[in-house]
């Protein structure tokens, strides 16, 4: 063979496998680019892990989120695991090379975050303590593999995705996974390219769309749910908001559309806020991760819709009266009302502010 004989069959190779890939990796694909889009936009974390040329596609993952890939948008949080040589040897040296990604991860991790592991085998030691570790913080597995998967492919549970490359030789594998990495970062830029501006990594989410909310909350449970007009934000809703976000791994608020606050039969004036500016601002306070609207004279559908583990109302609402309480309890959720600790009513300060008129 000569010289350019062994570029010509691997670049063959090369072809036929990513031929075999397409085919093989449609489904899959689809659904693993939607869910790493709804991890990012969720402002959960990519953290990725390999060894030897695995590693360097880790950190080809990571550096693409971090900075960009094609196109403009705001930087992605992404850490490769296999970057920190003093992290890396002090783990390997005092606990054993096992430990290098699943110790980070601990570390690290957050209910909600993604681990991207690679593995063209499927078999090395570190990347499925890594996978172990990720599925008990609450983390979703991307894992893409090759051959037959591996002992990884038997780990990951429904909530998480295989790419498995459908070949035997590592290299070939490996050239399958870069394409992917390359075909995932060109769906988040997509993804992101108009919240360039305006979207900052600390602020809530704004769903109109109920299937974009579910895949964005599927992975941050207990999901606590609670629902409002918001019209004129006092400090009893901001504390309440607060308390409720701590009784789980995600809030989500439903809004009165501006419809449905009209038939609450509060005044003709109100709201005095549209929806857009009443989902704004709620989006803007720290414990509030998404926030949708209801159209309905009740949120009951969208409570069944998303199946929250923790349902509360603010104020003097007892728990019986809370709409969807019944059903939320039959499915093992908890039903919770908050007392206002600063009690404000939205009319009374309307009042105020409309007497203190010349
Ligand atoms: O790049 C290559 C082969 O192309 C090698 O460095 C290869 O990544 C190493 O042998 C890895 O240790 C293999 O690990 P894995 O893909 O089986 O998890
Ligand atoms: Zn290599």
């Amino acid at each position: 063979m000569t010289t350019n004989d062994w570029m010509d069959a691997a670049l063959r190779a090369s072809i036929l496998c990513k031929e075999k890939s397409a085919a093989a990796l449609a489904a899959p694909f689809a659904q693993a680019s939607q869910r790493l889009i709804a991890t990012l936009q969720a402002n959960g974390q990519v953290l990725s892990c390999g060894n030897g040329g695995s590693s360097g596609d880790a950190q080809h993952l990571a550096s693409e989120l971090i900075n960009r890939f094609e196109t403009t948008r705001r930087a992605l949080p992404a850490i490769a695991l296999s970057t920190d040589s003093s992290v890396l040897t002090a783990i390997a040296n005092d606990a054993c090379y096992e430990q290098v990604f699943a110790r980070q991860i601990e570390a690290l991790g957050r209910p909600g975050d993604c681990l991207v592991a690679f593995s063209t085998s499927g078999n090395s030691a570190n990347v499925l303590a890594a996978v172990l570790t990720a599925q008990q913080r609450g983390m979703w597995v991307l894992a893409l593999t090759g051959k037959e998967g591996g002992q990884l492919a038997s780990l990951l549970r429904p909530a998480d995705i295989e790419l498995r490359v459908p070949e035997q030789n590592t290299a070939r594998i490996q050239e399958v996974h870069l394409v992917l990495i390359h075909a995932l970062c060109n769906g988040v830029d997509a993804s992101f390219a108009d919240h360039a501006v305006v979207s900052t990594p600390y602020t809530g989410q704004v769903f109109r769309d109920a299937e974009r909310l579910e895949a964005a909350c599927a992975f941050r449970r207990p999901l606590v749910f609670t629902n409002g007009v918001f019209d004129v934000l006092h400090r009893g809703h901001v504390q309440y908001l607060a308390e409720a976000r701590a009784e789980g791994a995600c809030l989500v608020v439903g809004v009165n559309s501006d419809a449905s606050v009209r038939r609450l039969g509060k005044g003709a004036d109100r709201p005095i806020n549209s929806e857009d500016d009443r989902m704004a601002v709620l989006a803007g306070l720290r414990a509030v991760d998404f926030v949708t609207l209801f159209d309905e004279d009740t949120p009951l559908q969208l409570i069944q819709h998303l199946q929250p583990d923790v349902l509360i109302k603010g104020g003097d609402w007892p728990t019986e009266r809370i709409v969807g309480a019944d059903w939320v309890q039959a499915r093992g959720g908890r039903v919770l009302s908050i007392p206002f600790r600063h009690e404000r009513s939205t009319t009374t300060l309307l009042q105020k502010i409309r007497e203190s008129q010349p």
